[in-house]
Parts: structure tokens; C-alpha cells; sequence
């Protein structure tokens, strides 16, 4: 499964599930020259680091690979990060894990409309909601 986990972080890196979300500055922050006041909110996006090549080498490539090496704290952001990390993080991946096994080992399935067009709005979706024709394999 250590495979599958790399193509489900490499799938949520190049299209995370969120775009990012917001923190409340609980002290005057200094940053890059220019100071964030205390109770000011600010928005950090996956996006910002996902795709930025200080962290992630060509980031427009689908790469699961590239998690064989550990990635920077706070690069990879798909489940958020410090003490309001989702809580649900595990759960998501061994749900994740388990449902990609089962349609792999067991189904074979193809896409209805393998040009259907992508959405995005603000996110990513397949815009006919992606009809897949999935039958189980022959033992
Ligand atoms: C692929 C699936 C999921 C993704 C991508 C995801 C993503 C996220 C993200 C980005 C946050 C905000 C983290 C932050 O602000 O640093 C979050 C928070 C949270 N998630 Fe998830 N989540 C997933 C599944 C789940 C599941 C299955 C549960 C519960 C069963 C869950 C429960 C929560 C809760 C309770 C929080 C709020 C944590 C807090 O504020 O302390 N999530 N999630």
C-alpha cells in the first residue's frame, strides 16, 4: 500500500481538496519585511507550496515517486497543518487506501466520457460528475 499512499498524496498535491484556509495572528508577526498585526486573519493556500519548485521539483508532473524523500514541514498541505490538523487525517487514509484496493484488486471499470471537461469553481470537478461503467472482475 506504500505505493498508493504516494499516488493519493501526489493526486491531493496536484489538486488538493481545499484551497487553503485561514489563522488569526494572535501576536504581531514580522514577516518578509512586512509586519502582520496582532488579530489580523491570514489565508494560507495549498496551492502556495504545492506547486512552488522550492518544494516540490517540476511541479506539474504527476510524480508519485517523489514521496520516497520526506517533504518539508508545511509543504504538503492537504490535510492542513499544526495543532488544527484535520482531525480526521487517518481515518481519510485508510479510507482512501482501502477503497482504492478493493476497486483495483476487484472491479474493472472505465470512464463513460473520457473527455469529460473539468470544472473549476473554485475547485476541480468533473462537470458530468465522472460516470464510470464498473463491474466486478471474473474470479
Ligand atoms: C480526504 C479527506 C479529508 C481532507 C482532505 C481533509 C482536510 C482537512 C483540512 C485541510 C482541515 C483544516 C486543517 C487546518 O486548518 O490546518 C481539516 C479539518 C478537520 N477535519 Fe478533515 N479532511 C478530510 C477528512 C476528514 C474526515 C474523514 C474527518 C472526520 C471523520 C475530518 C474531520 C476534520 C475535523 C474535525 C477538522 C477540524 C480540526 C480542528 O480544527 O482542530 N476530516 N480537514
Amino acid at each position: 500500500m506504500k505505493y498508493t499512499w504516494q499516488v493519493a498524496r501526489e493526486s491531493m498535491r496536484i489538486f488538493p481538496p481545499i484551497f487553503g484556509s485561514f489563522r488569526k495572528a494572535i501576536d504581531d508577526i514580522e514577516y518578509d519585511g512586512y509586519t502582520i498585526p496582532r488579530g489580523w486573519k491570514v489565508l494560507w493556500t495549498t496551492y502556495g507550496t504545492h506547486y512552488d519548485e522550492e518544494y516540490f521539483q517540476d511541479p506539474l508532473s504527476f510524480n508519485p515517486g517523489r514521496f520516497e524523500e520526506s517533504v518539508q514541514p508545511y509543504a504538503f498541505l492537504p490535510f492542513g497543518g499544526g495543532p488544527r490538523l484535520c482531525a480526521g487525517y487517518q481515518l481519510a487514509k485508510l479510507n482512501i487506501l482501502v477503497f482504492v484496493h478493493y476497486v483495483v484488486t476487484r472491479y474493472n471499470w472505465s470512464l463513460v466520457t473520457p473527455e469529460e471537461p473539468i470544472t473549476i469553481d473554485p475547485l476541480p470537478f468533473p462537470s458530468l460528475g465522472m460516470p464510470i461503467k464498473i463491474y466486478p472482475k471474473l474470479a
